[in-house]
C-alpha cells in the first residue's frame, strides 16, 4: 500500500510553461439520452474517454438550455455587484464557500489566477450568510440551488456508470454525495474572469487559471459560446507539454475525472492537467464566465480503491490537504 502526498502536489509545480498548442487530439463527445436502457453502452464510452485523457464531454445529459442561461446570467449579476458587496460574503477557504478575489496561487506558476470566483456549497450558505441580499439579485439563490441540483443528478449518473465499472453498488458515488447530509462538500463555483485591461501589456506569466488538476471526484464544466481558453494536456502529453483547447459550445458540458476518483479508482481513471489561458492581442478580450460543478465526496466518506492501492483517508482530510496547498493565506 502506497501513500501519495506531496507526490500529487508536486506534479504541478513541473506544467507552469506555456508549451505548445496542438489540435490533433479530439474530446470525445457521450451521448447521455436513454440513459437507462443504455447505461452499459455509455458506461463503456466513458470509461474508455477517462482512462485514456480523463476529458470528454456530453451532450443529451437532460439540463435544458434555458437553465444554463439562466445560471449565466445570474452569474453575471452576481459578479457585476460592487466588491465591497460580494467582500461581505468572503470565502471561507476550509468549507470552499464564498466569494474570492486573485486569491488562488496555483502551485504550477506562483501566482494568483486572474479571476474572481463564488463557491456555493450548500450547508454552509446560510449560517454563514453567504447568499447576496436577495433586494439585489431576488433569483439568484433559487436559480442557482435550482442548478446546482441539475448538475449534481448528471455528475452522479456519470459516476454511478463508473461505480459499476469499479464493481461498486451502482448507488455508491450517490450515498457518498448525499446533498441532505450535513457533510455535504459539492461544490457549485462560479467563474468570472477579467477582462483584458488594453492599457496593460499582459504578460504571459499571468494565466486566467494556471495548470493544475481538479480535486475532486469529477467535474462539469459549463461554457459560452465566444469565451474559449479552457486547454487541456492529458497523461501521455505532460512530457512534451502539449495543450488541446477545448472549444466552448452551448449546451455541452465539458467533464473531467479530478485526483479524488483517481485515487478512489486505484489510478484507473485518469485527472488531466487542463488551465485557462490568457487571450492573445488577435483573440477575444472581454470577460470570461464559467460555471463549474466539482462533485466532492461527503466529508465523511471513505476514499479506498478496490484494489486498496492507497490508504484509506477521508474525503475531508483529503481535501483539506488540497485547497491549503492552492491558496494564498489572507
Ligand atoms: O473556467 C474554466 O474553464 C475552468 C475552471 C477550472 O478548471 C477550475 O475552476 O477548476
Ligand atoms: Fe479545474
Amino acid at each position: 500500500m502506497t501513500t501519495r502526498t506531496a507526490d500529487e502536489i508536486g506534479k504541478e509545480a513541473h506544467m507552469g510553461t506555456l508549451g505548445t498548442e496542438t489540435h490533433d487530439r479530439p474530446i470525445p463527445r457521450i451521448d447521455l439520452g436513454d440513459f437507462d436502457r443504455r447505461k452499459a453502452e455509455i458506461t463503456e464510452a466513458l470509461w474508455a474517454a477517462s482512462t485514456d485523457i480523463g476529458f470528454f464531454q456530453v451532450v443529451n445529459h437532460g439540463i435544458p438550455i434555458d437553465h444554463i442561461r439562466r445560471a449565466f446570467a445570474e452569474t453575471e449579476a452576481f459578479f457585476a455587484l460592487p466588491d465591497s458587496e460580494k467582500a461581505r460574503h468572503p470565502l471561507v477557504k476550509k468549507l470552499n464557500a464564498g466569494w474570492e478575489c486573485r486569491a488562488q496561487v496555483r502551485p504550477s506558476t506562483g501566482t494568483a489566477d486572474q479571476k474572481e470566483s463564488y463557491q456555493i456549497t450548500r450547508p454552509h450558505m446560510e449560517p454563514l450568510a453567504l447568499w447576496p441580499a436577495p433586494q439585489l439579485l431576488p433569483t439568484f439563490r433559487t436559480t442557482m440551488l435550482a442548478f446546482e441540483a441539475e448538475a449534481w443528478a448528471v455528475g452522479m449518473k456519470i459516476l454511478s456508470c463508473f461505480a459499476d465499472r469499479l464493481g461498486f453498488p451502482s448507488a455508491f458515488f450517490t450515498h457518498a454525495h448525499d446533498p441532505a447530509a450535513p457533510t455535504y462538500q459539492s461544490t457549485l463555483r462560479l467563474l468570472h474572469y477579467f477582462a483584458i485591461d488594453p492599457a496593460q501589456r499582459q504578460s504571459l506569466d499571468l494565466w486566467r487559471a494556471g495548470a493544475h488538476t481538479d480535486f475532486d471526484c469529477l467535474t462539469l464544466l459549463f461554457q459560452q459560446p465566444g469565451q474559449g481558453g479552457l486547454q487541456v494536456c492529458p497523461g501521455k502529453d505532460r512530457e512534451a507539454r502539449l495543450w488541446t483547447p477545448v472549444d466552448p459550445v452551448e449546451g455541452v458540458i465539458t467533464c473531467n475525472i479530478g485526483d479524488m476518483l483517481m485515487r478512489w479508482s486505484d489510478d484507473q481513471l485518469q485527472s488531466t492537467f487542463h488551465r485557462v489561458k490568457t487571450p492573445g492581442p488577435d483573440e477575444y478580450q472581454g470577460s470570461r464566465y464559467s460555471l463549474a460543478f466539482f462533485c466532492q465526496a461527503n466529508r465523511d466518506a471513505v476514499i479506498e480503491g478496490p484494489g486498496r492501492k492507497y490508504a484509506p483517508m477521508t474525503a475531508e482530510d483529503y481535501l483539506t490537504w488540497r485547497i491549503n496547498a492552492n491558496y494564498a493565506t489572507y
